[in-house]
């Protein structure tokens, strides 16, 4: 299924038009033409994630490929379905397509933010969000994946184009393409200035830890916790860029931000942070006193809710909350109690449909304008499944230039 039917990109799936630029390529919206065969089917939508150009020769790793694969494998109901992988020959690019989600919490938080009329999401969707971002990356740790890279942009939820039942879902998206395609400790900026946000990454990573564990994916939900409650960012430090050879700066600023609001770590409470190479900078600030309940008033300090966020901003990543023991937390069992479709109303979405701008000949070469030029001469760029041993990147391709996410 994976490598063996050749088929164009084009004859699969039509490109509708633009929706995004991430780090790695540019994100289009496609129909999906084959499930249109018939007429009882209803229209469904993939997004058509596009690598940059691998030059001939250069090439993805057999561990690469292998891993894509693995990707593949990886169905669960709270993670976004990788549904095709393809290499076209004509504009040297890699293919990832994946099923539709309509919205993504960036978006949805900024409806809620919305200056004119600010008004707090509904505790129900607060929980029914987090409980399915649980749910998914429990599946990932169990799978043994770590996200790395959770912020609310790449938690998508999907819309009303989907069946009643398969409404305001949860779907985790970008995981695994961060060990896949960048070097473990990414730069926050990069030769393009490509700019990493910085706001949900774990302390122990900010002070300098050289390795992912499962507890960093567990402190970025507790931050998009606590931002889905309060529709703001809630450590919003200012990101340092990188100079010469530093690719990895010490971010002072988010760190401080966050010792304003939970207090400077002692190592009584975390015994481990005096290996970390930039503690012993960091053990000289003053301290402030932890002002989180504050900050975050829609959990009164408490409850149930306000005991599962301090348990997710646990400085110590050992003592942490894991994925499988929040899930049991009684936050989830009290009302009101989350379910899988996240709108109050699964007939009314209340948030506005993703921006779809419209293809750019000059931009959307390939495959993205296949549909004119397909019907002029014929000439639709040749696409095939990915074969197993394909040469694509020999290193990290070139990041496409984007906008910083607080800019979005
Ligand atoms: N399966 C999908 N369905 C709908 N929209 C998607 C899908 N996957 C990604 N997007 C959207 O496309 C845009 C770009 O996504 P992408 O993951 O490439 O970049 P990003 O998350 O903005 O940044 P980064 O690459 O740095 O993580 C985002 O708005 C994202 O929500």
């Amino acid at each position: 299924m994976f490598f063996n039917r050749k088929q164009r990109i084009s004859e699969k799936y039509a490109p509708v038009g633009k929706i995004g630029e991430g780090t790695y390529g540019l994100v289009y919206k496609a129909r999906n033409i084959q499930n249109q065969s018939g007429n009882s089917e209803a229209e469904s939508f993939v997004a058509v994630k596009k690598f940059k150009s691998f030059k001939s020769g250069d090439g993805i790793s057999p561990t690469a490929i292998r891993e894509i694969k693995l990707l593949r494998e990886l169905k669960n109901p709270y993670i976004v379905d990788l549904v095709d992988v393809m290499l076209d020959e004509a504009d040297k690019a890699l293919y990832l397509v994946f099923d539709y989600a309509e919205h993504d919490l960036l978006e949805m938080i900024r409806c809620h933010h919305n200056r004119s009329a600010p008004h707090a999401m509904p505790m129900h969707t607060v929980k029914s969000l987090l409980w399915q971002i649980l749910h998914g990356i429990n599946y990932l740790h169990k799978n043994w994946i770590i996200h790395r890279d959770l912020k609310p942009s790449n938690i998508l939820v999907t819309g009303l184009d989907k069946p009643p039942n398969e409404r305001g879902c949860v779907k985790i998206a970008d995981f695994g393409l961060a060990r896949l395609f960048q070097s473990p400790l990414r730069p926050l900026t990069d030769v393009d200035a490509v700019v990493v946000t910085i706001w949900y990454r774990a302390p122990e990573l900010l002070l300098g830890a050289k390795h992912y564990t499962k507890a960093i994916d567990l402190w970025a939900i507790g931050c998009i916790f606590a931002e889905l409650v309060t529709s703001k960012p809630l450590f919003q430090g200012q990101e340092k860029e990188r100079k010469g050879d530093d690719r990895n700066p010490f971010q002072s600023d988010q760190i401080d931000k966050i010792f304003r609001i939970l207090g400077k770590p002692s190592v009584e409470r975390w015994p481990g942070v005096i290996d970390l190479p930039h503690w012993s900078q960091a053990q000289t600030w003053q301290n402030y006193p932890c002002i989180l309940h504050d900050r975050v008033r829609g959990l009164a300090k408490g409850s149930s809710g306000y005991d599962l966020l301090t348990k997710l901003l646990e400085y110590d990543p050992d003592k942490r909350i894991t994925a499988e023991d929040a899930l049991k937390h009684p936050f989830f069992t009290e009302e009101p109690r989350p379910t899988h479709i996240a709108f109050v109303d699964p007939n009314i979405d209340p948030y506005k449909s993703r921006p779809v701008t419209p293809l750019d000949p000059k931009k959307d070469i390939g495959w993205a304008m296949s549909a004119t030029t397909s019907g002029t001469n014929g000439q639709t760029p040749m696409t095939r499944p990915m074969p197993q041993s394909a040469p694509l990147f020999s290193s990290a391709p070139p990041p496409f230039k984007r906008t910083r996410i607080n800019d979005r």
